[in-house]
Order: C-alpha cells, then sequence, then structure tokens
C-alpha cells in the first residue's frame, strides 16, 4: 500500500512538472519560509536570555534572526504560495481533461453501463477538487512536516522534557489512519445513492422535465426523492466525520493535560532557578506551537489522505479504461464496400449488471444494398441490435460480421468511419447550424475540419430539412440552442430533422442506421423523408451498404427490401413485407392492428 501511496506521489509530481517546472520548484520556497517561521521560539529565547542577562550579543542575535525569519520567511512564503495556488487550476484543468479522455478511451460504451465503473466516477467527480489540489496537499504535507522537524529541534534545545509532548503524536497517527479509513468507506457506501440523488436534483432543474412534474404535480415527490437520496447520500459522511470531531477533540484534551503538566514542571524549575528564563519562554511558545503542528498535522494527513484516496480512484479509472480500450484489440481495416453484407451468428447480449439477455442466440444475415426494416415490440431488442453491428458493445457470445471478417478484428475508429446514423435520442448540439450538421463527416485527425457547405445543403436537402435551414436567420452561420445569448431554439422535430442530416452528409456509408428517426416529424414531412431516404439507399447501395431503419410506423416499413421482425430479443420472422403479410403471422397482426388504427 505504501509503494502505492508513494507512486501516487509520483505521479503527482510528474503532471505538475509537466505543467510547469519553475512553479513546480518555486511552491517548495514555502516549506523553507516554514522553517524560518517555526525558529521564532528560539529567538525570543534569545532576547528575554539577553535581556535578563545583560548580553548584547544575544540580544543581537534574537532580534536579528527574529527579522531575518519574519521578512524572509514572508517572502519565500508569499512566492511558494503563489506559485502553489496557480498550479491548481492548470492541474485541475489537466485532470478533468484526462478523466473525459479515459471515459472516451474505450472503443465500445460496456464500461458506461457497469454500475461499478458509474460509482467509481461518482465518487472521482465528487472529489475532482481533490484532484486539482493534489500537489498542492503535496507541498502542505511538506509545509507540515517541517515545522515539526524543526519544532521539535528547537523543544529539544530548550528542555529535553517538552519530547515528550511528541508522544502525541501515536494517538493522532491513530486517529488519522481511523478517519481515513471511515471516509473512504463513507465515499464507497454512498456512491450509489449520490448518483441517484445527483440524477433526481438534476431533473427537478430540468427544463425537458419541468412540464411533466408540473402536470403531474410531481415536484414534491421529486423533492421528497432528492432530499431522501442525499439523505442516504451524506449519511455515512456526517458519521465519519462526527466520529472523526470526536478522536480529534480527545486528542486535543490529551495534548492539553499533558502540555499543562509539563509547563508547570518547567515553572517549579525556572523558579528553583534550575532552567534559565530564557529557555522556560523558548519552552512556553513551543508548547503552543507544538499544539498547531499536531493540528496542522492532522489536517495534512486528512487532506493527504483524500487527495491518495481521490488519486487512487483516478488510477483504478485509467487503468480501467486502458483494459477496456485493450479488450477490442482488432485493428484490422474496414472495408471499402460490402459483398455479402453483415451477418450476426448465435449472438448473445446482456446489458452489463443486467440480469436479462436483450439478445439471445440471434442469427440474421443483412445482406449488402439492402433496405431493411426492424420493427418488434418495446423492449424487443432493436436499439440493441445496431448497438451491436455499430460496435458500441461487445457481443456476450457469438459474433457479428462484416462480410466474413468479425468485427472484433475491426478497428472500430475505422468501422465507425464507415457508418453513418440517425437515433432516437438524438444530440442537440447547441453549435452552428454548420457545425450541428457538419459532425457527420469531420475530416479525421486532431484538427477536424467540418465539409463543405455544398455536401451540407445536399445532405439536409436528402434529409428533407432545407426548410429548416431556410426558416434559419443566418442559415448556416445561425448559433442554436439557448445556451447562446441570441441562439434560435428548434422545435424536437426540426432538432430531429437535422439530426437526420448530420446522418446523411458522410456519402455511401456501408452502414446506415435510423433508429426511429421520424419519431418526432409530422406526417407529411414524414412522408417527403421517406422519398429521400430510397434514393440516398440507393446511393448507400453503391458500396454495398446496408439500411436499417428502425422503426414503429409500418407505413415505412413495406417499401423496404426485407423486414425484420425482431421478439424478445431474437429474430420472430423475416421476409418482404409481402411474405410477411401472406404468412399471417405476428407482423401480419401487428401491421393489421396500425392500419385499423388509422381507418
Ligand atoms: N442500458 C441498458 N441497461 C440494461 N438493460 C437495457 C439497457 N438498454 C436496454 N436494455 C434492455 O434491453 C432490452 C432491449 O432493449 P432495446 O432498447 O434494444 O429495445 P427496443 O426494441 O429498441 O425498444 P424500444 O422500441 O422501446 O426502443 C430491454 O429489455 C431493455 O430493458
Amino acid at each position: 500500500m505504501i509503494r502505492y501511496h508513494l507512486q501516487s506521489i509520483g505521479l503527482v509530481l510528474r503532471t505538475s512538472w509537466r505543467i510547469s517546472p519553475s512553479a513546480t520548484l518555486i511552491a517548495f520556497l514555502e516549506a523553507v519560509g516554514r522553517v524560518l517561521q517555526y525558529l521564532r521560539p528560539l529567538f525570543f529565547g534569545l532576547i528575554v536570555g539577553g535581556l535578563t542577562t545583560h548580553s548584547l550579543h544575544l540580544l543581537v542575535l534574537g532580534v536579528g534572526g527574529i527579522a531575518f525569519s519574519e521578512s524572509c520567511g514572508f517572502l519565500l512564503g508569499t512566492a511558494g504560495v503563489q506559485a502553489r495556488v496557480g498550479l491548481n487550476e492548470r492541474i485541475g484543468h489537466h485532470f478533468d481533461a484526462e478523466v473525459a479522455r479515459i471515459s472516451g478511451t474505450a472503443a465500445t460504451l460496456d464500461h458506461l453501463q457497469d454500475p461499478q465503473y458509474r460509482d467509481q466516477m461518482h465518487a472521482l467527480r465528487e472529489r475532482m477538487g481533490a484532484l486539482g489540489m493534489a500537489y498542492n496537499s503535496l507541498i502542505n504535507a511538506v509545509n507540515n512536516l517541517v515545522a515539526p522537524v524543526t519544532t521539535i529541534v528547537v523543544a529539544a534545545g530548550a528542555d529535553l522534557r517538552l519530547l515528550l509532548l511528541l508522544l502525541i503524536g501515536v494517538p493522532a497517527t491513530w486517529w488519522a489512519n481511523r478517519t481515513m479509513r471511515w471516509e473512504q468507506r463513507a465515499e464507497d457506501a454512498s456512491a450509489a445513492a449520490g448518483r441517484r440523488s445527483k440524477h433526481f436534483s438534476g431533473l427537478a432543474v430540468d427544463p425537458v422535465a419541468a412540464s411533466e412534474l408540473r402536470i403531474f404535480g410531481a415536484r414534491n415527490l421529486l423533492l421528497r426523492l432528492v432530499g431522501r437520496e442525499a439523505g442516504e447520500w451524506r449519511k455515512p459522511f456526517a458519521q465519519a466525520e462526527t466520529r472523526g470531531a470526536a478522536l480529534s477533540t480527545g486528542v486535543t484534551l490529551l495534548y492539553v493535560v499533558a502540555a499543562t503538566g509539563i509547563l508547570v514542571w518547567m515553572a517549579h524549575d525556572a523558579l528553583h532557578g534550575r532552567i534559565s528564563a530564557a529557555r522556560f519562554t523558548t519552552g512556553v511558545l513551543v508548547v503552543g506551537q507544538l499544539r498547531d503542528v499536531v493540528g496542522s498535522l492532522q489536517s495534512t494527513v486528512h487532506f493527504l489522505g483524500q487527495m491518495l484516496r481521490t488519486v487512487k480512484r483516478y488510477r483504478w479509472l485509467a487503468e480501467y479504461g486502458e483494459t477496456a480500450a485493450a479488450a477490442h484489440a482488432g485493428t484490422t481495416a474496414a472495408p471499402e464496400a460490402l459483398h455479402d453484407g453483415l451477418t450476426l451468428r448465435g449472438v448473445s447480449f446482456r446489458y452489463p449488471g443486467s440480469e436479462r439477455e436483450a439478445l439471445h442466440d440471434l442469427d440474421l444475415h443483412l445482406p449488402a444494398g439492402e433496405v431493411i426494416a426492424v420493427v418488434g415490440e418495446n423492449g424487443a431488442g432493436k436499439s440493441t441490435l445496431i448497438g451491436l453491428l455499430t460496435g458500441m458493445y461487445d457481443v456476450n457470445a457469438g459474433s457479428v460480421l462484416v462480410d466474413s471478417t468479425p468485427l472484433q478484428q475491426l478497428s472500430l475508429d475505422d468501422w465507425r468511419r464507415h457508418c453513418s446514423g440517425a437515433f432516437q435520442d438524438h444530440l442537440k448540439l447547441e453549435l452552428t447550424a454548420r457545425e450541428a450538421v457538419g459532425v457527420g463527416d469531420l475530416s479525421p485527425g486532431v484538427a477536424p475540419a467540418i465539409p463543405s457547405d455544398e455536401r451540407l445543403l445536399a445532405a439536409l436537402d436528402d434529409a428533407a430539412a432545407s426548410d429548416v435551414l431556410a426558416a434559419l436567420p443566418d442559415g448556416l452561420d445561425t448559433r442554436l440552442g439557448s445556451s447562446w445569448p441570441s441562439g434560435v431554439e428548434l422545435s424536437g422535430g426540426q432538432w430531429q430533422r437535422l439530426a437526420i442530416g448530420r446522418a446523411m452528409v458522410r456519402r455511401s456509408p456501408l452502414l446506415l442506421v435510423l433508429d426511429e428517426p421520424t419519431s418526432a416529424l409530422d406526417p407529411a414531412t414524414e412522408h417527403a423523408l421517406f422519398d429521400r431516404y430510397s434514393a440516398a439507399a440507393k446511393a448507400t447501395s453503391r458500396a454495398g451498404g446496408v439500411t436499417l431503419i428502425v422503426t414503429h410506423r409500418f407505413s415505412t416499413v413495406a417499401s423496404a427490401d426485407r423486414v425484420i421482425v425482431l421478439a424478445d430479443g431474437t429474430v420472430a420472422e423475416q421476409g418482404t413485407h409481402a411474405e410477411l403479410m401472406a404468412a399471417g403471422g405476428r407482423y401480419a397482426q401487428l401491421y393489421g392492428l396500425q392500419a385499423a388504427g388509422y381507418r
């Protein structure tokens, strides 16, 4: 464990050094300043000694020492504090960026569903401040360690009995260890409730949730839930803090009793001329200083412990991220065209932490160049199928084949460059319209570029969204969303059509997924859109691309080359619309129900 903590300290030092070697070094000057300041009892002792023995030499030494320690201590301290405070923010930004990078390192999304990962991430995010202050805590620890060392030297010089007070370090260390352990346990025990509390309090201020909560008069219920979860979240911390405070009071009392005893003893000796007035003065001042030293050691251990725990969580997540990234080792380039199509062979998949398989022993072939509709009741597994085809999740059993190559062997980044899609829960990118649509086909590299306006306009036309653009005051330059002071807010359907436009920017993808892309669209727009889908799908099929449309609207399904009916995570039926209608099975039944609804 000590080795692990030393490695964590090494990580913090390296990070700070990379950010600014000079500030990292200057921050240590504060410790030198502290040494000077903790020599004060010695200098005061010299002054008293000079006055009582009429020694000019001692007097000059004492006064000079005080002047030097005060001025230099102040200057060095100020320089050090400036350096470490300046570093805090930069180190905080660094770790924020690193945590975001770690989250995105893994090619798949499995980790984002893993409750253990989410708990650790929550606990880490709660303590991100401690991570930003990591170097600060280290410097504080050094500062607070030089203080006892200096004080002990001064105390030993004044009177060896004062060293007895150091025995207080034993219960203080025990206190520090216990409180660290309690706090760690509190953080672990409360992480899940903390996540839930954040979720509920997020809903309480979310403008989207606001109207439903008002209509159902559910605000009070929500507030009660926030209160309950926050209570559960904070309870372990409150218990840990109360126990820690009780122990700390005990340690302080012990110190006061011991210090009073020693001072009375020393005063008795001073009165009987066994020790000098100078030594007694130094002793009195050192007793006060030693108490400060023990107190600051306690808080050092507290903050250092907090920092080391947070660094430990950070390292856990970094290792988890690396393992998750290494879990998909595929590097083979994706093919430029599909000849056979996409195949799922005996695929089973269960979401992390879930009891039930979302897809079970699924065999499916999606022939190259076809437009395929996937239908099925809620929870049948349609979105999960898309998640597996786009490599968002790894299958638990079986394999997904791109032509004859298992998806596991492909570089997922490369495969995704050959995919495109519009999703039910699409992104509302509050950027300019050009950027919001243009991210659909960014050029690879560190400074990704947006495709030409011409391509964006063509994509919006394919998505039947040209009228959305025409209504924007500054066309592609319009800032979208209310996070901009003059941003234009769009309706749900308009956002969705821009999202479909985004999906159309990438030319001839090998897999185009449209996961309920028309759920927020009016029938006229939906109709216009499907005419264009067919044209887009033809372009896609030139490279053998597969277009997969997940929909609950059967009017869309009839024109697809093939219809797949999913039920309970497996294929219930498949064929053309005509074949399935003729078979009179589940599809014909659902189609009949929907058609009856429209009559
Ligand atoms: N993130 C998740 N964690 C755990 N289980 C999930 C998750 N997402 C979906 N499931 C479960 O997987 C099964 C399939 O869900 P999926 O979203 O694929 O269904 P769907 O057919 O797309 O449904 P819908 O028509 O409602 O969108 C469901 O039983 C669902 O409860």
